[in-house]
C-alpha cells in the first residue's frame, strides 16, 4: 500500500512541531525519519498514524483519501503505529496486550475469550518477529527491550499494511536490534510499507531504501539510503559537522596518588539477576558495565540506587557501610539515578520542566520551596544541556522524547551527586545532543563525579568509559581495564 502525505503541519501552540513536510511510503521499502530531537519526527508519524491530527496538509492510501481521526480508524484502513514511550499494560497478559483492541474477536458464543487460541496466535506473532519470549512468561518479568517486541507485535496483529515505528529500537539491545531489523526485512519482502525512526544510523543504513531528514520541523531531504554518507545526513540533521567524532577527548591519567575510593561493592548479589559481582569506582571515574538484558547491570544499578535489597555482599560508600532502604535514602546519600526507563521511572510528565529538574532536591530558604533558587538551577541546566523547550515552565508533556531525557540527566545533576548512575543516559537522544551530553559527563568525571554508565551503545561505552566491565549471567565476565582501543567485538564476545 502507497502512503502519501503531502504538504503535512502541525502547531502545537506556538511551536510548529512539523511545517509543511511530504512523504511518500512505498510497499516493499523501509522508509527512515531521521533528525534532531525534536524536529518532528514523532509528530510526522503521528499524523500518519492517526495518532494526532494535522492541520494542515493531505494524505491518501493507494490514492485514495486518508484522514484518521483516531488510530482506531487509521487501523481499519491498514496503518499501525507503535508509538515511541512504552505503553504495555502490566495488568494483563502477554496475550491481551498483544491483542488489546481486539480481545473480543477472541470471543466464542457464550461471550468467553478463547484463551488458548489467543495465546496460540500471540505467540505466532512473537516468532515470526523473531524475538524469544514466551507469552506464558510473567509481563512484570520482563523488560523494556521485550515490551518493546510486544507492541510491535500488537501492530503486526491487526496485519496492517503499513508499519510506523517510532524509535522502536531504542530499548532493545543489539541481539534484539538484529531480530526487529530482520523482521523488518522480512515484512519487506512480503510487502509491507515500512516507516521507522531511530537516532541509529547504523540501523538506518543496515534496513531503510530510502530516508526523510527532518530539522525544525522541515523536510531537510529525502535520499536513497544508499546514496547519501553519515557524515552528510549528520550534517543536514544538526547543521554542523560531526566528523570529527563526539566523544569528549580523554584526560590524561593522573600520576601520583590514585583518587579516593568513591564506591566499592564486594560480592553483591540481588534479585533475580544479580549472582555476586565486586567493583570499586573512583572520584572522576567512568566505569563502563557492558552487558546483555538480564546479565545483571540493571540489577546492580537497582541494589546501588536503594530500589532493591541486597542478599549478599556489602557495599560501601565514601568508605562507609551503605545498604540504602530506599530510593530516597540513596539519593539523601549523595547517589543519583538515572533509570533506563524514563517514562515510568525517571519523570512526572504533567509536571514543569523545573518541577522535574528541582524535584530530587528543591531548593529551599528556610522552611519554604525557594522558587527563585529552582528557577536559576533549572536555566542553568537547560542551557547547559541544551533542553529544548519553550520554558522552564512548560509542562514535560509538551517536550520531544529525546528532550525528556535530558531533563532526567538534569535532575540527577542537580543533586550534585558524588555517584551518579547512568543506565542508557542517551537512549532517544540525537546525534548533536549526545555531544552534549557526553561533554557535561566528562566534565563531572574531571569534577571528582565517580560515575558508572551501563549502556547498551557500544561506541558509547568505548567512548567513555575509563574502565569497562562486561556482565554475563550476573556475574563479570571481562574486566578491560582501558577502552580506547578498544572495538566492538572484543567486548560482545564476553557477552554471550
Ligand atoms: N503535545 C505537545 N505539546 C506541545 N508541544 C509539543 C507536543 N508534542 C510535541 N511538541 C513539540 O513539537 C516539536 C516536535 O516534537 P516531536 O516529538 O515530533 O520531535 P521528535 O523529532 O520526535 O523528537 P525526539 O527525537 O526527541 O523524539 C518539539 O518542539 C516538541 O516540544
Amino acid at each position: 500500500m502507497t502512503l502519501v502525505a503531502s504538504h503535512m503541519s502541525k502547531s502545537f501552540g506556538r511551536t510548529r512541531a512539523v511545517d509543511g513536510v511530504s512523504v511518500t511510503l512505498s510497499p516493499g521499502a523501509v522508509h527512515a525519519v531521521v533528525g534532531e530531537n525534536g524536529a518532528g519526527k514523532s509528530t510526522l508519524l503521528r499524523m500518519l498514524g492517526g495518532a494526532a491530527r494535522a492541520d494542515g496538509g493531505t494524505m491518501s492510501l493507494d490514492g485514495v483519501a486518508y484522514a484518521p481521526a483516531g488510530t482506531a480508524e487509521a487501523s481499519a484502513r491498514g496503518v499501525a503505529l507503535v508509538f515511541q514511550e512504552i505503553t504495555v499494560n502490566r495488568s494483563l497478559t502477554i496475550a491481551e496486550n498483544i491483542f488489546i483492541d481486539r480481545l473480543r474477536s477472541f470471543a466464542g458464543p457464550l461471550g468467553f475469550i478463547a484463551r488458548r487460541r489467543m495465546r496460540d496466535a500471540a505467540q505466532a506473532i512473537l516468532d515470526r518477529l523473531g524475538v524469544r519470549i514466551s507469552v506464558s512468561a510473567d509481563i512484570e518479568r520482563l523488560n523494556l527491550g521485550e515490551w518493546k517486541c510486544i507492541e510491535i507485535a500488537r501492530a503486526l496483529s491487526t496485519s496492517p499494511k503499513v508499519l510506523l515505528l517510532d524509535e522502536s529500537t531504542a530499548y532493545l539491545d543489539h541481539i534484539e536490534v538484529e531480530s526487529v531489523l530482520a523482521a523488518m526485512r522480512q515484512l519487506k519482502t512480503e510487502g509491507m510499507t515500512i516507516a521507522f525512526v531511530s537516532h541509529h544510523l547504523d540501523e538506518v543504513r543496515a534496513v531503510a531504501d530510502e530516508l526523510t531528514i527532518l530539522k525544525d520541523g522541515h523536510g531537510a531531504g529525502t535520499f536513497r539510503a544508499d546514496e547519501i554518507e553519515p557524515d552528510e545526513i549528520h550534517r543536514r540533521m544538526v547543521g554542523r559537522d560531526l566528523s570529527q567524532g563526539i566523544y569528549p577527548e580523554r584526560p590524561a591519567r593522573a600520576t601520583g596518588d590514585a583518587p579516593p575510593l568513591v564506591f566499592e561493592a564486594t560480592d553483591v548479589a540481588a534479585g533475580r539477576d544479580l549472582g555476586g559481582v565486586s567493583l570499586d569506582v573512583r572520584a572522576g571515574e567512568i566505569v563502563g558495565l557492558a552487558g546483555l538484558k538480564g546479565a545483571g547491570a540493571d540489577g546492580l544499578f537497582a541494589a546501588i540506587a536503594g530500589d532493591q535489597q541486597v542478599r549478599r555482599g556489602t557495599m560501601r560508600l565514601g568508605g562507609n557501610a551503605y545498604a540504602p532502604a530506599d530510593p530516597g535514602a540513596a539519593w539523601s546519600l549523595g547517589v543519583a539515578h538515572l533509570p533506563g526507563d524514563r517514562g515510568n521511572e525517571g519523570l512526572i510528565a504533567d509536571f514543569s520542566v523545573l518541577d522535574n529538574l528541582v524535584m530530587a532536591r528543591p531548593p529551599r530558604r528556610g522552611p519554604l520551596f525557594n522558587r527563585r533558587a529552582a528557577a536559576s538551577i533549572a536555566r542553568d541546566l537547560v542551557a547547559r544541556i541544551g533542553i529544548k523547550t519553550a520554558s522552564i515552565d512548560a509542562p514535560c508533556t509538551s517536550l520531544s522524547g529525546g528532550n525528556l531525557q535530558k531533563v532526567v540527566i538534569g535532575k540527577c545533576l542537580a543533586t550534585g551527586p558524588r555517584l551518579l548512575l547512568l543506565n542508557n543516559p542517551t537512549r532517544g537522544v540525537d546525534v548533536g545532543a549526545r555531544m552534549e551530553i557526553y561533554r557535561v559527563i566528562r566534565q563531572k568525571a574531571a569534577e571528582g563525579l565517580a560515575i558508572i554508565l551501563s549502556s547498551e551503545d557500544m561506541p558509547e561505552l568505548i567512548g567513555l568509559a575509563d574502565r569497562l566491565l562486561v556482565l554475563r549471567q550476573g556475574r563479570i565476565a571481562h574486566s578491560f581495564n582501558a577502552t580506547a582501543d578498544l572495538a566492538e567485538h572484543e567486548i560482545v564476545r564476553h557477552m554471550t
